[in-house]
């Protein structure tokens, strides 16, 4: 505790009781917030020390907090914050949402591993990617290059999230959110919708690092400052346990590797 917390919770000097007033409950609050702050920013130094320098990105499904976790984590840690969506957004003018409108979902992801290839040039990053960039399996070259940690939540607390933005804002949702009025069965078509996507992106997402778990604060999900502290404890965990620290290993299992011709141009043609 700081000199001025103590200050702030010693005794009155005077023995009359009397309430305590509104702007010392405030200095007391803010006092605490910021030995929380400063803690979370010496963690943070720390383990970006540990590090030297390799990025970390920041997977996971819509609505895990991958935009608004990153930036606060990026400055925990003495990190520059680089966002793909913010910045495709960026370089086209365009927000997800029109990119996929106008020019279709396969043109958004040629766009993003583009902006994944740039970024993935430098050190001392947090990189909040898009929830779909775990899909091109050739995005992994650079997220590999990093350390990729995954935010995992429950899919009910993500669909509240994502509702309550808005899901026009994210246009793998935005078809299951404005057809009805019923709050409940919005919830019910998102929770569904993420759910198909976890199934087609699970072999995906395993393949991070780490997975931070975003529960609980009363089904509300942890506060931002808990899961980054998470993050940083996974961290430093996995950092010191890995001889190699530059790189961190995740050696796949039995049955996650499977190799395909996406493009169906590498086996034989037909009638050749
Ligand atoms: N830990 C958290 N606690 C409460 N709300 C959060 C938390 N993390 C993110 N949010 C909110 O959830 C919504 C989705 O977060 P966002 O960072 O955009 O997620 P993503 O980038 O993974 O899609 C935003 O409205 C954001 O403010
Ligand atoms: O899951 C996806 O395929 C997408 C997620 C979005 O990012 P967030 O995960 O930040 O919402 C955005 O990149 C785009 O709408 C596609």
């Amino acid at each position: 505790m700081s000199a001025s917390t103590m200050r702030a919770f010693a005794p009155a000097p005077c023995a009359r009781p009397r309430s305590v007033s509104r702007s010392t409950t405030r200095r007391v609050a803010l006092a605490a917030a910021a030995d929380a702050t400063s803690a979370q920013y010496l963690r943070g130094r720390a383990v970006a020390d540990k590090l030297v320098g390799t990025s970390v990105f920041l997977i996971g499904i819509m609505g895990t907090g991958k935009s608004t976790v990153g930036a606060a984590l990026a400055k925990a840690m003495g990190y520059k914050h680089l966002d793909t969506d913010e910045l495709i957004q960026g370089v086209t003018k365009k927000t997800p949402a029109e990119l996929f409108a106008e020019l279709g979902e396969s043109e958004f992801r040629a766009i993003e591993s583009l902006i994944l290839a740039e970024v993935a040039a430098y050190k001392n990053c947090v990189v909040s990617t898009g929830g779909g960039i775990v899909c091109e399996r050739t995005n992994w070259m650079h997220l590999h290059n990093g350390v990729t940690v995954r935010l995992h939540g429950e899919n009910e607390l993500l669909a509240k999230r994502v509702l309550a933005d808005g899901v026009e804002k994210r246009p793998l949702l935005a078809s299951e959110g404005g057809e009805s009025d019923d709050e409940s069965e919005q919830m019910a078509r998102v929770v569904a919708r993420i759910e198909k996507l976890l199934e087609a992106r699970e072999s995906m997402y395993k393949q991070a690092d780490l997975t931070v778990p975003l529960g609980s604060r009363d089904d509300a999900g942890a506060p931002v400052d808990v899961v980054i502290d998470r993050i940083l404890e996974a961290l430093d965990a996995r950092v010191s346990e890995d001889a190699v620290q530059s790189k961190l290993k995740n050696e796949p299992k039995d049955g996650d590797i499977t190799v395909t011709d996406p493009r169906g141009e590498l086996g034989p043609k037909p009638n050749a």
